[in-house]
């Protein structure tokens, strides 16, 4: 297996459930990633180490995923220069908010680039296009994934034979 590329970083194991779709994607277009367990809250050491060892052990983007008030990402990010993207995860009363408030919100000088709530299919991909930058087979791993994207959803548009349907045409450029 090729050296990882990709640094998965969660809060908690009761958030693995929750980035499913990152690793599914990462794992279809077969870009090398790894995955810990590391909290700035519980364990700050290992998440300042983990940050700071990363782009010598060849990690190009870190993605950090948590739920509640998610420190994680931020502190990440402050003890390395790689990118950052921060997946806040629906946990807890406030269902992700906080999470993406504080991800999002950071102050400047140290930014997290943030996904949606629960979007990790959407972390994966940005962290695919970030490697892109550097090696083309990333880009075309992205083009592919879109290309299948778009294929769902004019098959979709085909199983509507109850509805007044937009004809062919309306899509022709
Ligand atoms: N937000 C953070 C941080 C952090 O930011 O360092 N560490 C854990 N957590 C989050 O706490 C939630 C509850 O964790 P537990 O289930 O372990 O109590 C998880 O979603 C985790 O990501």
């Amino acid at each position: 297996m090729d050296k990882p590329l990709i640094g998965i970083v969660m809060g908690s194991d009761s958030d693995v459930e929750r980035l499913k779709g990152a690793f599914d994607v990462l794992k279809e277009l077969e870009v090398p990633f790894e995955v810990t367990i590391a909290s700035a809250h519980r364990t700050p050491k290992d998440v300042a180490n983990y940050a700071k060892t990363a782009n010598d052990r060849g990690i190009k983007v870190i993605i950090a995923a948590a739920g509640l008030s998610a420190a994680l990402p931020g502190v990440l990010a402050a003890h390395t220069t790689l990118p950052v993207i921060g997946l806040p995860l629906e946990v807890g009363p406030l269902k992700g908010m906080d999470a993406l408030l504080a991800m999002a919100q950071m102050p400047p000088g140290i930014p997290v680039a943030t996904v949606g709530i629960g979007q990790a299919v959407n972390a994966a991909l940005l962290a695919v296009q970030i490697l892109s930058l550097q090696d083309s087979s990333c880009s075309k791993k992205t083009t592919q994934y879109r290309e299948k994207a778009s294929k769902k959803v004019s098959t979709a548009r085909d199983t509507l034979t109850e509805l007044p349907k937009a004809p062919p045409e309306a899509f022709l450029g």
